[in-house]
C-alpha cells in the first residue's frame, strides 16, 4: 500500500499562487478559475489581481539544460579564437589578492578557465600582487578555493610577483633603449602635462630629456632606497601626442615602503599594473589574454611595452563585466555591512561574494550554468537577483532530493492511526535518485500555516471538519477539534481523524513524524529593499530590508535527511566531489513546499542548522 500511496503523491503538482501541491486536474482547474478572474477584472477596467507579482520565470523548470560550453561555440569568444586560432590555448585569471572575489569574478574564472578547456588548453591562476599595501594571505588562500570549487584545476599557480627580477631587467632594459625615464614631478605636474582646458597642449617635463645613463643611475638609486615614496617614479616614454591617456608616459614603477608578503624587504620599487601584466602574460605565453572591457584603453600600452621590449606578444581582447542589481559587490561597501553588523560575516548567505554564495548552499554548476546563459559579449550584462535565482532553481529542481520540512511545527494527533512505513522517492521525475522509508506516526506535525481556526470556502488546507491530503501518508485527514494557549492565542495542538471517504483530497500537504530531527532554519530575503541600493537617501545602508532574514528555531525535517546527509554532495559535481571539498552546503535538499534548503557551515554534531537557497517559485512583489 505504501508505494501506491508514493505514486499517487508523486503525481502531484505545486500550484505556484498557493503553495500547495495538488493533482493535475486540480491544478488546470484553478489556472483556469484565475485567468477567467483576472479576464473579468481586465474587462471591467480594474487591475488584475496580484498586479505586484513578478512575472513568471520564462525558462520552465522542465527545460533541458543549455549546452554548457555554449558560450565557448558561437559570439565573442569563438570570434577571439578565429582571430587568433593558436593552439595550445592559454590563459590567466590575473586576481589582485586584495579582496574576497565576487560574483562578477565568477564570470572571469569560467571565461578564462572555460576557454582554455574548451580548447584542450591550460590556464594560470596569477596572483597579480604587485601592491603590498592591499594585499593579505586570506585573499591568497579564498580565491584558489573558489576556482576549484567552481571545478576548474589551475594548470599552475603563479604570482606576478614571482617575476619581480625579470621585471626589473626589462625596466632596465627599457630605460638603455631610451624608452623609460625617472620623473620627480608631483601629480599637479603630471595632471598639467597631461593637458586639458585648464592646461592647454600636453607636454613632457624635462626629465624626459634625461641621458639614459642618468636615468639608469637614478632607477638603480630609486631601489637603492635614495627616495622616499613619491619623490621619485620610473614613467614608460610612450606618445605623449597619441589620443589615448595610456599612451601618455605612465608610471612602470614607484617607490613603496612596505615589505611584500612573499618577497619582504627586498624590494622597495613595486611595478605597476600597466608594466606587470602584459610581460607576465608574455612569460607565461598567453595566447589569448581576456579581461573586462574598462581595460580596451590598456590595451594600446600593453602592446606598445611587448613590443617596444621585443618579447613574445599575446593577444588581449575585451569582454563585458556581469554586476548584479539589487546588492553591493564593492569592497568597502561590503566591509561596512561587516564591520557594522549588518551581516555575519564577508561569507554572510545574504552576500554575492564567492563565499557567501558558497556558504548559501548554490551549486558551482548554477553559476557555471547562469553564465553560460548570459552568453559573453562586449556589453555589459547588469543582471536582476531575481533572474540569477531562476536559475539556481531550475538547477536544483534537476539535481536535488525532496524532503518534507516544517517551519513552525504544530502537532496533529490522529485518533485510532497507527505506525507504519512509508517508501518515499527522493525525485518524483527522477527514479535513479532511489527512495527513503519514513515512518508515518499517529502524532505528526504539520506547519502552523497550513492549519486555519476558521475555515473559508477558498481554503484547500487544514480546518475544524476540513479534510486535506498528508503527502505520501496513507489516507487524509479532517480535523475535529484544537487547543490554543490562552495567552498567547496561539493552536498548540490539533485532532483529526482520518478521512477514508475522500479519495482525492484538494490539496496535500507536507508533516513529519514524531521521531523528526530538529533544526534552526534561516530563510533569506534580498538585503536590500530596491534593485539600487545605491540610489537611496543617504546611502545604502538606508535602503538595508528589515526582513532580511527571518529565523525558525524549532524546525522540523524528516528521517531521509540523514541519508540526503551521507549521500552528499548533491548533485555529485565537479569542484564538490571530485576534491573531496564537499563542505556542509553541499549538502541540498528541497523542503517540499517550503523552498531549496543547504546545511550552513554554523551546524554542529547536535545541532543542524539550514540556509534557504531559493524559493521553490520567484517571490511576489520581488521584480
Ligand atoms: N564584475 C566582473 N565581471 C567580470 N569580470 C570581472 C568582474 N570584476 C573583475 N573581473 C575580472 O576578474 C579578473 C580579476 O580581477 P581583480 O580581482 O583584479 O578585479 P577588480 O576589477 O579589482 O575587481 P573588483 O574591484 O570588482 O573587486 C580581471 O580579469 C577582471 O577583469
Ligand atoms: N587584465 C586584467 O584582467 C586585469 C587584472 C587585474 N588584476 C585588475 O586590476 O583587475
Amino acid at each position: 500500500m505504501a508505494d501506491a500511496i508514493t505514486e499517487a503523491t508523486a503525481k502531484l503538482f505545486l500550484d505556484e499562487e498557493t503553495g500547495e501541491m495538488v493533482s493535475k486536474n486540480e491544478l488546470k482547474k484553478r489556472t483556469q478559475k484565475r485567468a477567467k478572474k483576472a479576464a473579468t477584472a481586465k474587462a471591467k477596467g480594474a487591475a488584475a489581481p496580484k498586479e505586484n507579482a513578478a512575472p513568471k520565470p520564462k525558462a520552465k523548470v522542465d527545460e533541458p539544460a543549455l549546452d554548457p560550453e555554449l558560450m565557448f561555440k558561437q559570439g565573442f569568444l569563438n570570434d577571439v579564437f578565429e582571430e587568433r586560432p593558436k593552439k595550445p590555448v592559454t590563459t590567466r585569471f590575473p586576481p589582485e589578492p586584495n579582496g574576497f572575489l565576487h560574483i562578477g569574478h565568477a564570470k572571469a574564472i569560467t571565461v578564462n578557465f572555460g576557454f582554455a578547456k574548451y580548447h584542450g588548453g591550460k590556464c594560470y591562476l596569477r596572483y597579480d600582487d604587485t601592491n603590498p599595501e592591499a594585499e593579505e594571505e586570506k585573499y591568497f588562500t579564498a580565491i584558489e578555493e573558489m576556482v576549484r570549487w567552481l571545478g576548474f584545476s589551475p594548470h599552475k599557480i603563479t604570482y606576478s610577483s614571482d617575476n619581480f627580477q625579470k621585471l626589473y631587467d626589462l625596466a632596465e632594459k627599457l630605460v638603455g633603449q631610451g624608452n623609460a625615464y625617472v620623473c620627480h614631478c608631483n601629480d599637479d605636474e603630471i595632471k598639467a602635462q597631461r593637458g586639458g582646458e585648464e592646461h592647454g597642449d600636453r607636454f613632457r617635463c624635462s626629465h624626459a630629456d634625461q641621458s639614459p645613463e642618468t636615468n639608469l643611475e637614478e632607477f638603480r638609486g630609486m631601489r637603492d632606497g635614495k627616495y622616499k615614496p613619491r619623490e621619485a617614479f620610473l614613467r614608460m616614454k610612450q606618445d605623449i601626442t597619441d589620443g589615448n591617456p595610456q599612451m601618455w608616459d605612465l608610471a612602470a614603477y614607484r617607490v613603496l615602503e612596505k615589505p611584500h608578503h612573499r618577497t619582504g624587504s627586498k624590494w622597495r620599487i613595486y611595478p605597476t599594473y600597466d608594466f606587470t601584466h602584459c610581460l607576465c602574460d608574455s612569460f607565461e605565453g598567453i595566447t589569448h589574454s581576456l579581461c573586462t572591457t574598462e581595460f580596451v584603453q590598456s590595451r594600446v600600452s600593453y602592446e606598445w611595452l611587448n613590443k617596444t621590449l621585443g618579447v613574445y606578444e599575446p593577444m588581449q581582447r575585451e569582454y563585458g563585466r556581469l554586476s548584479i542589481t539589487g546588492t553591493v559587490l564593492s569592497k568597502r561597501k561590503i566591509m561596512k555591512l561587516v564591520t557594522e553588523k549588518y551581516v555575519r560575516g564577508w561569507d554572510d548567505p545574504r552576500l554575492y561574494t564567492l563565499i557567501a554564495i558558497k556558504r548559501r548552499g548554490v551549486p558551482p554548476g548554477a553559476i557555471l550554468e547562469f553564465v553560460n546563459e548570459l552568453g559573453v559579449t562586449t556589453a555589459p550584462s547588469v543582471i536582476q537577483l531575481v533572474r540569477f535565482e531562476q536559475t539556481i532553481r531550475r538547477y536544483l529542481e534537476r539535481t536535488v532530493p525532496r524532503l518534507m520540512l516544517v517551519l513552525d511545527p504544530i502537532p496533529v494527533i490522529i485518533d485510532g492511526a497507527e505506525e507504519l512505513e512509508v517508501d518515499v522517492p527522493f525525485s518524483p521525475k527522477n527514479p535513479a535518485m532511489g527512495s527513503h522509508k519514513i515512518k508515518f506516526t499517529p502524532t505528526v506535525y504539520i506547519d502552523r500555516s497550513d492549519f486555519r481556526e476558521e475555515d473559508n470556502k477558498d481554503y484547500f488546507r487544514l480546518a475544524p471538519n476540513k479534510t486535506v491530503g498528508l503527502l505520501h501518508a496513507p489516507y487524509p485527514i479532517k480535523a475535529v477539534s484544537f487547543s490554543k494557549d490562552e495567552t498567547t492565542g496561539k493552536v498548540t495542538e490539533v485532532r483529526a481523524v482520518f478521512d477514508k471517504e475522500t479519495k482525492k483530497p484538494k490539496t496535500f500537504i507536507q508533516w513529519v513524524a514524531t521521531e523528526s530531527r530538529t533544526a534552526e532554519v534561516r530563510i533569506y530575503n534580498s538585503l536590500f529593499k530596491s534593485e539600487k541600493p545605491d540610489n537611496a537617501d543617504g546611502g545604502f545602508l538606508n535602503d538595508i530590508n528589515p526582513d532580511s532574514e527571518i529565523i525558525y528555531p524549532n524546525a522540523m525535517i524528516e528521517t531521509g535527511f540523514d541519508e540526503v546527509k551521507r549521500r552528499a554532495p548533491w548533485p555529485e559535481a565537479a569542484g564538490e566531489s571530485e576534491l573531496g571539498r564537499g563542505g556542509p552546503e553541499s549538502i541540498r535538499f528541497q523542503g517540499m513546499r517550503v523552498a531549496y534548503f543547504a546545511v550552513d557551515s554554523d551546524s554542529t554534531d547536535s545541532k543542524v542548522v539550514l540556509n534557504k537557497i531559493v524559493s521553490l517559485k520567484e517571490d511576489a512583489g520581488k521584480n
